[in-house]
């Protein structure tokens, strides 16, 4: 697993690339400018590909997808062309151990045709292009995804998407970026749509008159490098047409949420996306767009963009981004720039011939344990809280175990007190140190840990406060709430409230001073443990109010497990009960090892 630490930065996914040097990092973020509040991250990638997912049973096939996977890899030979697949595909062994439940349970090929995909078909002038993937409605929770139609070797590519067809942000708009490519979209599918009737308008026309050949009408492999921004037609009709992130959640969803910080977090969102529409009004309306469209466009890239880092660019790649999210991938994405672009083409150019530049491309490949036939190919979209998913993507990941060991949606039940185990056998619950806690170093982990655990979604963390002056600030109204003397006595450690903001001023300005350099936003504990600039803020104030970092770090803990237990009524989105359990089920967690 790789860990980077990403600093003073909003929304930022980060993949680490595959085969390190060939590709950038690719990430994924929301960035807005009216609202770019500094958040911090520790964000990873598993590197491996650790186990792999069968394909899940009664998979539809889907009309317009395939020409899509055509069209996105235009000008790509297919995978024999880059393997030789053959080789590395006898090096499965027969499935014959998968579970009866699952669909397909054989590393035999799937029959193009029983899948609907058209395959086999001329892609470029003289190209064969047999893909490796299919599209298949996967039901209501994942939508569609990418399906293996047969068994696929390690690091084959499976799409290859020339940068031409990769529909990207433009690096000096004023706008949002996600508001700048919605509008660019919307007139996008305006004029295709303007397209189409006019070719299908001339068709009819010729078709009236005998003997006369209709005129050539535009091939349907044609793209954007031809035809403009009509030419994204085959893409945009294959895009869902609903799209549900936190940007379409109402008041009362938005409360379910339970948490102060992503509560504040979307209303900015909200409040972004509103401005932006309030610009773009009159363009959209131009194209015969409202609020709607605009809405479901930006949520489209929301949801399916990756950011490239190195350019500041966000892309929407066509075909790769049918493919679902997992914790533990079997593929990845990889940026393969053109031999134009690469060092040394010039001076190649001076003493010979050198090929022509093929346009730099976005491929989508296999992972280090392959991919068997009828599994789901699935990317990271990183390792993020599950706040940075909801957000973004309106998902939040799961393990997959059962919740129920941390109460569902019964708050009242929790883990039992007795799980006093480290997770992960990590140490990282120091907290308590001067406190006199016990951490449970190297204790085996329970089978309630291992439930509540389950319940948390990977890469998760708690935000416990917003900054370090936060902090500082509760810490202090916290202890002095519980130091209160009684009218006519002298409480032991209580200031009056001048005093509170005095000595307030004083431990932030230590803490500032103690950490120059350091964003000490977000401060948060994760299934590894506390952040460490939290601990050291809680160390600095409980030295001014001698109380044990550890308490303060609990009495916390508690308060931010009851805004997720106070949630009431039925939760209106999947999205919004499974963040609400996976906070609750790590705050549990932490407070159990602290
Ligand atoms: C890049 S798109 C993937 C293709 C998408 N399923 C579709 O039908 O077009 C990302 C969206 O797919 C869905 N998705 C991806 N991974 C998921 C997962 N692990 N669980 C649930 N939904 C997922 C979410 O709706 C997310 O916003």
């Amino acid at each position: 697993m790789v860990i980077i630490a990403v600093r003073k930065s909003p929304w930022h996914v980060i993949w680490v690339p595959y085969v390190p040097g060939v590709v950038a990092a690719i990430c994924i973020r929301f960035n807005c400018p009216k609202f770019i509040r500094r958040r911090e991250f520790l964000c990873g990638t598993d590197k491996g590909w650790l186990s792999l997912r069968r394909g899940t049973a009664q998979l539809s096939c889907l009309k317009g997808i395939p020409p899509l996977l055509k069209w996105a890899c235009s000008g790509w030979r297919g995978p024999e062309y880059d393997h030789d697949s053959r080789r590395h595909r006898s090096t499965f062994p027969t499935s014959t151990s998968a579970p009866a439940s699952y669909s397909i349970s054989t590393s035999k090929p799937i029959d193009p045709n029983v899948w609907g995909l058209a395959n086999g078909k001329e892609n470029g002038p003289s190209a064969v292009l047999p893909l490796r993937v299919a599209a298949r409605d996967l039901g209501p929770d994942r939508g569609r995804g990418l399906i293996a139609l047969s068994d696929v070797a390690p690091g084959e590519i499976l799409l290859s998407v020339p940068l031409t067809r990769v529909f990207t942000s433009q690096p000096d708009s004023e706008l949002h970026w996600s508001a700048e490519m919605a509008v660019r979209l919307l007139r996008a599918k305006h004029l295709s749509a303007q397209q189409h009737q006019k070719q299908h308008e001339g068709a009819l026309q010729y078709s009236d008159d005998e003997g006369i050949q209709a005129p050539k009408v535009l091939d349907d492999l044609a793209g954007p490098e031809v035809m403009g921004e009509a030419g994204w037609g085959p893409w945009i009709a294959a895009l869902p047409s609903a799209v549900r992130t936190p940007l379409e959640y109402d008041e009362e969803e938005v409360r379910q949420l339970g948490c102060p910080y992503v509560m504040e977090e979307i209303q900015v969102m909200q409040q972004c996306v509103r401005d932006c529409y309030e610009v773009l009004q009159p363009e959209l309306e131009g194209v015969g767009c409202g609020w709607q469209e605009f809405l479901w466009a930006v949520q489209i890239f929301h949801s399916r963009c990756f950011f490239e880092p190195s350019s500041a660019l966000h892309m929407c790649v066509p075909g790769v981004d049918l493919a679902n999210h997992s914790p533990q991938p079997n593929a990845a994405v990889r940026l393969q720039h053109s031999p134009g672009a690469c060092q040394g083409y010039h001076a190649l150019a001076e003493v010979a011939e050198p090929p022509p530049p093929e346009p730099s491309r976005f491929n989508l490949v296999a992972g280090e344990a392959g991919i068997r036939c009828g599994e789901e190919v699935t990317i990271s979209y990183g390792r993020w809280p599950s706040e940075a998913f909801l957000l973004l993507f309106g998902f939040v990941p799961t393990t997959g175990t059962s919740v129920a060991a941390v109460g569902g949606g019964d708050d009242s039940t929790g883990p039992s007190a007795g799980a006093k185990s480290n997770i992960n056998g990590s140490s990282c619950f120091d907290a308590n140190a001067t406190a006199g806690g016990s951490a449970g170093a190297g204790a085996s982990i329970s089978a309630d840990v291992v439930a509540v655990a389950g319940a948390i979604s990977p890469g998760d963390s708690l935000t416990v406060f917003r900054d370090a002056e936060e902090a500082v600030h509760w810490c202090l109204a916290a202890t002095m709430a519980s130091r209160r003397p009684r009218v006519g006595q002298q409480g032991p450690g209580f200031y009056e409230q001048d005093d509170v903001e005095k000595i307030t001023e004083a431990i932030v300005r230590t803490v500032v001073e103690a950490a120059p350099e350091d964003s000490l936003v977000n401060l948060t504990v994760t299934l590894d443990g506390v952040d460490g600039r939290l601990q050291g803020v809680l160390e600095l104030v409980s030295r001014h109010l001698d109380v044990g970092p550890g308490d303060l770090l609990r009495s916390r803990l508690q308060e931010r497990l009851g805004d997720f237990t106070g949630v009431k009524g039925i939760y209106r989105d999947e999205a919004i009960k499974l963040f609400v359990q996976s906070k609750r089920a790590l705050a549990r967690l932490v407070l159990t090892q602290l």
